[in-house]
């Protein structure tokens, strides 16, 4: 896959190779995040996401390629301007939640007033306001989960590396992080994301990356990777009988119930446009009751990359 050059991107990897012992986890992966991006870098369990990550931060050696953040391999003393959510959490078990962040805030460089009082302010804002003074091992894995996040982002880093964020959390909790995430990147913040969740990759990313036996699979704006792997489909519902035609394939057809009328999905042929069918059915005397276009889930591309197919029956 050609990697256009970003100028100045915020993270720059090239023909990046890692293996462990003779077992090669990424063969040759080169990818750019540009400044103020929200970047989703995806793929299936062991496709070797963290371990990209890891490579990046210096964590581990990488077999070949070049990994830079701001130009250069990074170096864990410019760790002020980054802020890293690792996928296994840890911090300080046994101390008061607000003493846990006051402390990190210090070590990234906030003056321990400055963060005390930012970090009283997110756990009002995440509601846990009444468990400053709770030990951290007694708060829920996703509780303390949250306060990790606040010491990810308490030093408002320009570089934000986030492995799998809401992992764990129920549905209202979880949108609250894509809340504060999404604040991250109008505060000018660089994201990269690993997720599993393709609602939040909709809702949160400008490009993403999809990871596949070591390589990109599929890497470009959503729209992009849509156009690249989505089929142009229409959903129909008619009267009669569809012809047989080129300028589609008729995925599925069912009744609707209605005596004579059916529901058909069509995959638009290369050469027409969705207005283009709807003209074409109704020049062929199809009486057409209603006509709507969409396009293929992120869900949907995810799952033909990575081998299981869903059937539209079960999609729609
Ligand atoms: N230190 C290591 N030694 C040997 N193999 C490793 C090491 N770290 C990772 N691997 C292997 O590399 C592969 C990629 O792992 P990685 O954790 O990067 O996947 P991932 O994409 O982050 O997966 P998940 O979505 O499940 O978190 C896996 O097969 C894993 O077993």
């Amino acid at each position: 896959m050609t990697i256009t050059p970003t100028l100045d991107p915020a993270v720059a990897v090239s023909g990046f190779r890692m293996a462990f012992g003779t077992r090669a986890v990424i063969e040759d992966l080169s990818f750019e995040v540009g400044r103020g991006e929200t970047f989703g870098f995806l793929g299936s369990n062991g496709s070797g996401k963290t371990t990209t990550i890891r490579a990046l931060l210096g964590i581990y050696q990488a077999t070949a390629g070049t990994l830079h953040i701001n130009g250069k391999p990074f170096r864990p003393e410019e760790g002020r301007t980054l802020g890293y959510l690792p996928e296994e959490r840890g911090l300080y078990k046994k101390d008061p939640v607000i003493d846990v962040m006051t402390y990190f805030g210090e070590l990234k460089g906030l003056s321990r007033k400055a963060a005390r009082s930012w970090s009283l302010d997110f756990l009002e804002r995440v509601n846990l306001a009444d468990k400053a003074k709770t030990r951290l091992d007694k708060l829920s894995g996703g509780q303390q989960q949250k306060v990790q996040l606040g010491v990810t982002i308490m030093s408002r880093p320009g570089l934000l590396i986030l492995d799998e964020p809401t992992k764990g959390f129920d549905p209202v909790n979880r949108r609250l992080l894509m809340d504060i995430i999404a604040e991250q990147k109008r505060d000018g913040a660089t994201v990269i994301m690993v997720t599993h969740q393709m609602d939040e990759v909709e809702h949160l990313c400008d490009r993403i990356l999809l990871l596949k036996d070591g390589k990109a699979e599929a890497y470009g704006t959503i729209a992009e990777v849509q156009d690249q792997y989505g089929t142009r489909t229409a959903t129909v519902v008619y009267t009669g009988t569809l012809p047989d035609d080129p300028a589609y394939t008729p995925l599925m057809i069912r009744p609707t119930g209605v005596p004579g009328e059916s529901y058909a999905h069509l995959a638009l042929a290369d050469s027409i446009d969705s207005a283009g069918l709807l003209r074409h059915l109704v020049s062929l005397g199809v009486p057409v009751n209603s006509f709507t276009t969409s396009k293929t889930s992120l869900e949907d591309i995810f799952l033909s990359v990575y081998g299981t197919s869903q059937t539209l029956e079960g999609a729609l």
